[in-house]
């Protein structure tokens, strides 16, 4: 199969884009809504210590109200402040099951966590898929996300172009992203792809997590002009950062500045070194208001007059217990005062029915999403065919060797049993541990999915069975075939049609379980060493109980019972029955049968026995 034939895009993503800019339809038209959150209090539980019992809960947002109207709102602080945990409980990223107290509205109506599904996010570390080039993850974006029933094919089109324009990324549109072994595009360019992903949807409300962190300044500057730019369209773009130069400050029209989970001030960004000069805090000439704000709230810089009003405010019980007494001072400044007077109208004209995103759901269907995903991840293996290659060649390496060591095997004892026997549980081992490399499957990409997931692209289902069927054909099922055929003539087994093709069932349906086994610990876990040595472990105890390496009915009866979860136990005793059943092995004095070994070894060998393992095997 060649890449260009795969079904993967409805927009056609190999194709130009359009010159005539004029064709080009305008996005990012939307005027942006006013966000509100009132007596937002999120909570944490920590384990006291690794192996301790005991947790302790810290509230990381401590309370906090606030308004973001449609332009450039930042939220500042120091490091651990809470500006991420606001921004995510706001755009309803965040666990609910820690928000305390509290609700977001947006213009004045209840958001449920659908506004997820209906604004936009921006992560801090771009997650895109690596060997895309940008004009395909938009184009993927595109087709995911826009209703089939409102735009046509032509209209995707026109949209991803109308973002590569908007978002300068002409020159890079067709340059994969780039892998940890394949350098691509730049990280601005990729900053840029991140935030074109989101603007497909022309979204008025757009979310950012430290869009500038790990940026030079010239790039960090101008993606910051982006901002500005889908702001002054009306746009209400709400965004963490940590410490700005002035060029990129000079472009908020508000500020939320955050120490210890709590607000310290909110307001209009050019106004925030009045009020803290108005504190007596005093921002030196040239000092950048940013650096100013950090110095402030890390008590480098200190205000005199708030040294001698601690004294005048020391029977004040709040500013005593307070730890954080500048957010003390802003709940009881004139613009908290006035914030705090708008939420509250705006929650007494609240009407508790009437919530914003309720019927929002997936934009495509079942069927579209599995369609488009697979063959997003088909395209991935095709540009990333290493593990592929490399599994099909060590099958038919071990196929080879395993046909050489038991080359066509005598019916003379003891050779007849000894060998086949052995080559059993070798070939069962083989596909077993081959499929170790199936345990990286959902790690490698789980930070993509959660993402792509979270913000509405796809089902979760779509992504396992995508991922299932584009990894179990060409990494499982195909170098099954070929390793299983190789020894099975070069050892000389039974040259019968439908005893090959049992053999061969039973093949995959070992390699199938043991695929499955290693799915589970990779869908559990989330780093990849973790699901290495999680796996070993059943594996082991599996192949020790596989009725090779130990007689099973002369083991301690309070372990025997692991010889029902192994699948070492059911593959053997499969192939053995394939191949022993009805045979009849002689040597110089006496004569033995298959079944008389298989006897010996309570191995049930009737129609239903057979079966027995396949359907434990499936199960
Ligand atoms: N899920 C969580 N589990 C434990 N602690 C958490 C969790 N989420 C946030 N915190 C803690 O809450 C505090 C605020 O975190 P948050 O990430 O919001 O800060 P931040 O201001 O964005 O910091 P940074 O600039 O370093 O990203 C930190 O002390 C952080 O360790």
């Amino acid at each position: 199969m060649t890449e260009e034939g795969i079904m993967l895009d409805e927009v056609l993503v190999n194709e130009q884009p359009s010159t005539d800019t004029e064709e080009t339809a305008p996005c990012f038209q939307t005027p942006g809504p006013t966000v509100t959150f009132h007596n937002l209090r999120y909570r944490i539980k920590e384990r006291l210590g690794m192996f301790s019992r005991q947790w302790v809960e810290k509230d990381i947002l401590k309370d906090v109200s606030g308004i973001l109207n449609p332009g450039m709102n930042a939220i500042m602080g120091p490091t651990g402040s809470g500006k991420t945990s606001l921004l995510d409980v706001i755009a309803g990223r965040k666990d609910p099951k820690g928000l305390k107290s509290g609700q977001v509205l947006v213009d004045n109506t209840i958001v449920t966590s659908d506004l997820r599904l209906c604004s936009a996010y921006v992560v801090q570390n771009d997650i895109l898929m690596g060997t895309l080039t940008v004009r395909e993850n938009l184009a993927f974006s595109a087709n995911l996300r826009l209703s089939r029933k409102e735009y046509s094919s032509a209209d995707k089109q026109m949209r991803v172009d109308s973002v590569i324009q908007e978002l300068g990324l002409k020159d890079c549109a067709d340059t994969k992203i780039g892998t940890m072994f394949l350098r691509g595009v730049s990280g601005g360019e990729k900053k840029r792809c991140s935030i074109g992903m989101e603007l497909i949807t022309s979204p008025s409300l757009l979310f950012l997590d430290e869009p500038t962190t790990g940026l030079d300044a010239n790039t960090a500057n101008s993606i910051m002009e982006l901002l500005q730019k889908l702001s002054k369209q009306g746009k209400t773009v709400i965004f963490s950062i940590h410490q700005p130069r002035y060029s990129i400050f000079s472009q908020f029209d508000h500020l939320t500045l955050m120490n210890k989970g709590e607000i310290i001030y909110a307001g209009a960004a050019n106004k925030a070194i009045t009020y803290f000069e108005g504190l007596g805090y005093k921002c030196e000439p040239f000092n950048n208001p940013a650096d100013f704000f950090l110095d402030v709230t890390n008590g480098t810089v200190l205000s005199q007059i708030h040294n001698n009003k601690s004294e005048k405010c020391s029977n004040s019980d709040e500013m005593v217990e307070n730890e954080n007494p500048l957010a003390v001072i802003y709940r009881k400044s004139p613009h908290f005062l006035n914030v705090k007077d708008r939420l509250i109208q705006i929650s007494d004209g609240l009407d508790p029915e009437v919530t914003k995103g309720d019927r929002v759901g997936y934009a495509t269907p079942f069927y579209y999403q599995l369609m488009l995903v697979s063959g997003r991840t088909v395209r991935h293996i095709l540009r990333n065919p290493q593990t592929s290659y490399a599994q099909l060649f060590l099958n038919i390496f071990f196929g080879i060797l395993v046909g050489l060591i038991y080359y066509q095997i005598p019916h003379t004892l003891p050779e007849a049993l000894q060998n086949r026997t052995g080559a059993f549980f070798f070939l069962v081992i083989n596909m077993v541990f081959g499929n170790l490399s199936a345990v990286e499957l959902f790690i490698s990409e789980r930070v993509l999915f959660i993402h792509e997931n979270s913000s509405g692209f796809y089902r979760t289902s779509v992504y396992f069975l995508s991922k299932v069927f584009a990894d179990l054909i060409p990494n499982r099922i195909l170098p099954v075939f070929i390793f299983s055929a190789i020894p099975y003539f070069m050892m000389g087994l039974k040259p019968d049609v439908e005893a090959f093709f049992l053999y061969c069932v039973t093949m995959s349906m070992v390699s199938l379980s043991a695929v499955s086994l290693a799915f589970l610990i990779s869908a559990s876990v989330g780093s990849f060493a973790m699901a290495n040595i999680l796996i070993a472990l059943p594996y082991v105890v599996m192949m020790v109980f596989g009725g090779f390496l130990v007689n099973l009915n002369s083991m301690l009866s309070g372990m025997s019972w692991l010889k029902w979860a192994s699948i070492f136990r059911y593959g053997y005793n499969a192939l053995a029955i394939i191949e022993l059943k009805d045979q009849v092995f002689t040597s110089n004095y006496t004569s033995m049968t298959g079944d008389m070994y298989l006897d010996h070894q309570e191995i049930d060998y009737s129609t239903w026995g057979f079966w027995q393992n396949q359907v434990a095997l499936t199960a």
